[in-house]
């Protein structure tokens, strides 16, 4: 049979990726709401449609088969159990009561899949309910009673294929949390990935799929600071190793400020020995290898990062590519996602236009850059490579 999902590196020919199309959760966002909803911005929705449109076509002129998250929910939510657990998760929130609770399960149930999808991906409004009683009453109008999840556009960060097994991520930040419902339902009930192992789950400690890298075959690097924990990675460890799926998790202490969320906004890889990192941040970074011997995890004195890379992966020298940006462009274009490319192929990369000098030095290092426009896109503070979710690549 051909494989229809399993990742065993960061460039590997990409076959299938799944993306999700940014819809009305988008026009949730407002001035008062956009920080905690992880934006920078208000976003022109249509603009941001066009642009990630032109995204996927891109991929799927590279031959990639694209995947929307939306659609994979909808056919997931075709299951009455997956409708059944939709709605259970949705109304989990303390912020309801008993009152408002009931009439959302009530209301939430007699949607078609297509329906209870939008209100999971949009969120529900108290003035768009008329559920009577005293909580209703209480809360303002604009209040959310099942939130809106804008950030479903990084289907980077709520899932994670590690090779056929996918880990659905546990998210650190409130506003990102219910996401990994929805890829829940997808990889629980959606017919396509019926056989896939699972890694991991909500239900543990914070590891994002930003942060998780696949170096090569058996070798993860995993970032700790912002969103994943020190107990999450430990977790993930534990767990790729018992199902073999890993000889090697490199941990990466990053610092833990918005500009360097997760890994992939300060290192990607764009060859198969070659990465792309942020001048600002490429001398310091370190990593700890973890190994096991079958029982015990077993934590290396940390290292140099391309050192300790390198030795995992057993290869001579794992290259950095050195955009030689000063530190101020640097600044300028990380902030802008420049080190977020998605590799489509041994030197083949997507990257946003904006990011100027970066992509020119990439180019100049012999790595094809395929640019698109992320003007509103950007808004969310993130790149090519969060927004995408590779679920098939060829082996490295
Ligand atoms: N892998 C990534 O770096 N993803 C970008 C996530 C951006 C989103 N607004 C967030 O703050 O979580």
């Amino acid at each position: 049979m051909t494989e229809r999902y399993g990742v065993d590196s960061e460039v590997g020919t990409l076959r299938t990726v799944m993306l999700h199309r940014p819809g009305n959760e988008l026009r949730r966002l407002t001035p008062r709401n956009n920080d905690k909803l992880l934006f920078d911005g208000i976003p022109w929705v249509g603009r941001a449609q066009d642009e990630h449109d032109a995204f996927a076509q891109v991929l799927r002129d590279r031959g990639v088969e694209v995947l929307y998250l939306h659609e994979l929910l909808i056919e997931a939510l075709g299951d009455p159990t997956a409708r059944a657990q939709a709605v259970e998760g949705a109304i989990a929130d303390l912020r309801l009561g008993d009152t408002l609770r009931d009439y959302l399960a009530a209301s939430l149930t007699s949607l078609d899949p297509g329906g209870l999808a939008e209100a999971l991906m949009a969120g529900v409004r108290n003035d768009e309910v008329r559920a009577g009683g005293l909580v209703t009453s209480l809360l303002a109008h604009e209040d959310f009673l099942i939130d809106p999840l804008p950030n479903l556009l990084f289907t980077r960060d709520s899932s994670v294929w590690i090779r056929n097994s996918v880990a659905v991520t546990s998210l650190a930040m409130p506003a990102r949390v219910r996401e990994t419902q929805l890829t829940e339902l997808i990889y629980g009930f959606h017919p396509r990935f019926a056989g896939a192992g699972k890694v991991y789950d909500h239900s543990l400690e914070h590891v994002e799929g930003g942060d998780v890298l696949a170096l090569g075959p058996g070798v993860l690097a995993v970032g700790v600071g912002e969103r994943t924990t020190p107990a999450g990675v430990e977790r993930l460890a534990r767990r790729v190793f018992a199902q073999d799926l890993a000889h090697t998790v490199l941990a990466v202490p990053i610092a833990q400020q918005r500009a360097t969320m997760h890994l992939d906004t300060v290192c990607t890889m764009v060859d198969v020995d070659a990465v792309l990192m942020y001048p600002n941040m490429a001398e310091e970074m370190r990593a700890l290898a973890v190994t096991t011997d079958g029982d015990q995890l077993h934590v290396a004195e940390p290292e140099p990062f391309l050192v300790a890379a390198a030795k995992a992966l057993g290869i001579d020298t794992l290259r950095r590519i050195d955009t030689g940006l000063d530190p101020v462009t640097a600044e300028r274009e990380q902030w802008d996602d420049g080190n977020n490319t998605l590799a489509l192929a041994p030197r083949v990369c997507i990257a946003y236009e904006r990011t100027v000098e970066t992509n020119q030095r990439l180019e100049e290092s012999g790595v094809d850059v395929i640019r698109i426009s992320g003007s509103e896109l950007g808004s969310g503070r993130g790149g090519p490579r969060c927004m995408s979710c590779p679920i098939l690549r060829d082996p490295a």
